[in-house]
């Protein structure tokens, strides 16, 4: 038997802990116990493995503490081995440390610069980067919140004043409006693919002014595993895309996006 811990959201609860998963993981003698953050850990359990996902600096005390007397419980994600996912400035420099353009041609990071507070500074900090607009603005912090997902996009220099520092601004980088989702644990790979932010063209720059608010985007939803998708822009296979989808496919989704995400 495996007694996992878990301290999660109740966002996350809900969409991890799902009856299927816990019927499986019963079928395979593995039981889910929720952690009372409130009391110490070293009273409750005992645990063979830890699942989190909180990011205060309580928890992440809470946590080493503990693991310091008990090495033997297998704490996932140990805070300090991913403290700089809980950044989007530090997420993003480690991949483009990699410098994975001298190998692969194609890969490389959008050009992004942070903005701490003073939402009046913004035009001219842009300016002095040379980042080219539109922008993607994206909450500076990820700490698992609805809120830290929300995106906007800025047209027009003059509107930048109206986002919410701390925050990223990242040029926009068209993508043909699909994007291929990586999953890896261990030796398992799952690629799945989901509808993105569609194109901006020349119309789209001269046309659009102001901050476009948008929710969720390529969430689960917004699957296109299944969709009729042009070969040039979905051809990269996804684990989940038949052969047949792949062959003959035409390209209709990117505008419904459009309709979808900027009403
Ligand atoms: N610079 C960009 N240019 C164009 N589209 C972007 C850019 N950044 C993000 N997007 C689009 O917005 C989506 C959400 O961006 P985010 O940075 O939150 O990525 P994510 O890590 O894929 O999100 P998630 O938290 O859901 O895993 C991306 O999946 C992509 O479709
Ligand atoms: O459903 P996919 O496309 O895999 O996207 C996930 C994101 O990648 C995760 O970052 C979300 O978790 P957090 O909200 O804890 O960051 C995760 O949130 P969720 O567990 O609440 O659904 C998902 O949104």
């Amino acid at each position: 038997r495996l007694v996992v811990g878990y301290a999660l959201t109740k966002k996350k609860v809900k969409s991890f802990l799902q009856p299927k998963l816990l019927l499986l993981a019963r079928k395979k003698g593995i039981s889910f116990i929720p952690i009372d953050e409130t009391r110490p850990l070293s009273e409750q359990g005992p645990f063979d493995i830890i699942l989190h996902k909180k990011t205060s600096k309580e928890w992440q005390r809470f946590l080493e503490d503990y693991h310091e007397v008990h090495p033997e419980v297998t704490v996932l994600d140990p805070p300090n081995a991913i403290e700089h996912l809980n950044n989007r400035q530090s997420m993003l420099e480690e991949v483009a440390d990699l410098n994975l353009s001298s190998f692969y041609e194609e890969v490389c990071t959008p050009r992004q610069l942070v903005i701490m507070k003073d939402p009046s500074s913004i035009p001219t900090a842009v300016a002095m980067a040379g980042l080219t607009l539109p922008l993607v603005a994206k909450p500076l912090v990820v700490d698992g919140t609805s809120k830290s997902h929300e995106l906007s996009l800025a047209y027009d220099e003059a509107s930048l004043p109206m986002l919410d520092p701390p925050l990223v601004l990242q040029e926009f980088v068209n993508h043909g409006g699909i994007l291929f989702k990586v999953y890896i644990i261990g030796e398992a790979i799952q690629v799945v693919r989901r509808f993105s932010l569609p194109d901006v063209n020349t119309y789209d720059l001269l046309n659009n002014v102001g901050i476009y608010r948008l929710p969720r985007v390529s969430c689960a939803a917004a699957s296109a595993d299944h969709a009729d998708l042009d070969p040039r822009i979905a051809g990269a296979s996804s684990e989940t895309t038949s052969r047949e989808t792949r062959q003959g496919a035409s390209w209709s989704s990117g505008s419904k996006i459009v309709q979808h995400r900027y009403d």
